[in-house]
């Protein structure tokens, strides 16, 4: 038995890292192989959340926090219809649920949604290989019977291409277009409806998460969501007051190779332009700079960020394995927030243009919500621009 495995009972899941490395656990949730990229996220609440955003397509997330499953799942806290993150890791078999909210528990909806979980794994070890290697390309696999077929699971994580140069939001993206108009949710109505005709924005769905539409709806948006592929024909047929670009999987660069045209389009017009995350990154190619794979991402809920333009600092949630090259931006293009763990850019805004961007995300799901004030921001800009 491998030292890493911390039960006496026969393994039922396993996770092969492509240099080899095993780490045995308990399976629950689906049975089967995955192969993915391997994360780690710190964040101490939102399991759920982070299950079902759509930026994590293609990676298995490794949970650090030893509750995960203490507040079971609900069909409300969704970020989309069901998980798109790869599988699941954690040190403790899942904690059973205790929250009023709670409509089934994780291990069941793992099953019911096809996602693999594996408990009982040190996973303090397997950050610190993450950290060490950078995210790790693995394969995972739960046999009930315990059977497993290491040689070719290694092989797998092995070939296995890796997310730099994939195109992810194409399969995340929504089929047709839509209106959004739910609230964020507030304590004790739960998630309302928006009242009254507001700034007509069009938000461009690379994977966008649930709570940024609701956000943008708070801050006084009426929200119509288009395809990944739309164009700027396609958006400014809309006749919006203002374009929003979501979060979303997978390398930049080769979404940016459809979404750069469209956001170029865009910025020819005055109109004010808000991303996150992978809109951030693709706001920052579309203007002519470069983005980068990092060593291990940041995947967590309490990263400080630092606002250069008030000196600030935020703690934000972040999600991302890609990042923009801050010695790229060009002239007119300000750096407005750096990651105080390493320095990474956080934001970028074109001088004198209601023309803005971050890297971590202001809608929280999990976590704080020190940065609501850039939908705000966004909002104001549109004000400001009806205002004339
Ligand atoms: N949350 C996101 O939008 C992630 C953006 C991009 N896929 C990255 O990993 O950096």
């Amino acid at each position: 038995m491998p030292a890493n495995h911390q039960s006496s009972e026969k393994p039922t899941a396993l996770i092969a890292l492509a240099d080899g490395q095993l780490f045995y656990g308990k399976g629950f949730g689906a049975t089967g192989v995955t192969v993915a990229e391997l994360v780690f996220n710190t964040a101490m609440t939102g399991y759920q959340e982070i299950m079902t955003d759509p930026s994590y397509a293609g990676q298995v997330v490794t949970f650090t926090f030893p509750h995960i499953g203490n507040v079971g799942v609900n069909a409300e806290d969704d970020e989309t219809a069901e998980p798109v993150a790869a599988g699941l890791v954690v040190k403790w078999d899942p904690t059973d649920p205790s929250n009023w909210r709670a409509t089934d528990d994780l291990v069941d909806w793992l099953e019911k949604t096809g996602r693999i979980g594996v408990g009982g794994v040190d996973t303090r070890r397997l950050t610190r290989a993450i950290r060490q290697q950078g995210a790790p390309h693995v394969a995972i696999a739960h046999d009930p019977e315990g059977n497993f077929d290491i040689e070719a699971l290694v092989k797998k994580a092995r070939e296995w291409k890796g997310l730099v140069g994939l195109d992810l939001a194409k399969d995340v993206t929504c089929a047709q277009s839509y209106s959004w108009n739910e609230k964020r949710w507030a304590w004790p109505e739960g998630y309302s409806r928006r009242e009254g005709p507001g700034l007509k924005v069009v938000a461009i769905d690379y994977g966008a998460k649930r709570n940024i539409l609701r956000c943008l709806a708070s801050a006084g948006c009426d929200v119509t969501v288009l395809p990944a592929s739309a164009t700027a024909e396609d958006v400014l047929a809309l006749n919006p007051e203002g374009v929003f670009l979501s979060n979303g999987p997978g390398d930049p660069a080769a979404t940016g190779e459809y979404a750069v045209p469209m956001i170029k389009g865009i910025l020819d017009t005055e109109l004010p332009l808000f991303g996150i995350c992978l809109g951030h990154q693709m706001l920052a190619l579309a203007l002519g700079a470069k983005t980068i794979k990092m060593n291990h991402g940041h995947h967590g809920a309490n990263h400080p960020v630092k606002d250069l333009t008030t000196g600030k600092v935020e703690i934000t949630s972040m999600n991302h394995g890609f990042t923009v090259d801050a010695q790229t931006l060009p002239k007119g293009v300000q750096e407005t927030h750096v990651s105080l763990f390493d320095g990474s850019n956080c934001g970028i805004a074109m001088e004198g243009r209601p023309v803005f961007s971050v890297q971590y995300h202001p809608e929280a799901s999990p976590g704080p919500q020190d940065s609501y004030y850039l939908f705000e921001r966004f909002a104001e800009a549109m004000r400001a621009r009806r205002a004339g």
